[in-house]
């Protein structure tokens, strides 16, 4: 088993999901996701079980060779402000699920943190299954636990009502890009 974790894994063990209960299925919740996987930190050997072949159903991923993920990996974990979670499929040692929170500090609000939610993505194979709904869930929760004063997103006009269930409103915002790779 790998304990090469991108962060300590007993922070998601520890979260209390209780006042989430009635939001998911009857049986479902982070602790008990489905029958055989489980929600966790990233791993390194997440390189060899799928991760970056979900992030592709998400967006464009490109190559990525082992050497430039570990990279990334070390320097995500070294810095600490990044969570990255992820749904395994414990029977087929897969990676059916990802998504990232990233912590930013600040001067504002009395020096505080604030959160931001990134790449959710459930393998088109697993969706419908609330995988999504957990991950969102944990990410809300993390960021309570680690003190931040908001968690905020991005999505599209279709994804609203998944982000809604789960309490994130429309503040009347306009999000703003410049993008220098198509
Ligand atoms: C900040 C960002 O990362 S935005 C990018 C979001 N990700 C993507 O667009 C990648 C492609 N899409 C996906 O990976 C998936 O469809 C996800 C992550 C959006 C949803 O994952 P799933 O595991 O299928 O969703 P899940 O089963 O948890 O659905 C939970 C609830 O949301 C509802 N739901 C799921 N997708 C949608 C949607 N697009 N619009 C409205 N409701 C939705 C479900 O009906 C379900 O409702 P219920 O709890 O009342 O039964």
């Amino acid at each position: 088993m790998d304990h090469n974790f991108l962060f300590d894994p007993s922070i998601l063990a520890d979260l209390d999901y209780s006042s989430w209960k009635s939001s998911f299925r009857p049986g479902v919740s982070p602790h008990t996701p489905g029958q055989g996987f489980k929600v966790r930190p990233l791993c390194a050997s997440d390189y060899d079980k799928g991760f970056l072949q979900v992030l592709a159903q998400l967006t464009k991923v490109g190559t990525v060779t082992r050497e430039q993920f570990m990279a990334r990996f070390n320097a995500m974990k070294d810095d600490k402000s990044y969570y990255v979670c992820v749904i395994e499929d414990l029977n087929k040692r897969e990676v059916i699920g990802a998504a990232t929170l990233v912590i930013e500090q600040k001067f504002i609000h009395s020096a505080g943190m604030r959160a931001r939610v990134e790449d959710v993505v459930v393998d088109d194979t697993y969706r419908g299954k609330q995988l999504g709904k957990i991950l969102t869930v944990v990410l809300i929760m993390l960021s309570k636990h680690l003190g931040c004063y908001k968690i905020s997103l991005e999505c599209t006009d279709q994804k609203l009502p998944f982000y809604q269930q789960v309490g994130f409103k429309q503040d009347g915002t306009n999000y703003m890009v410049q993008r220098w790779e198509t």
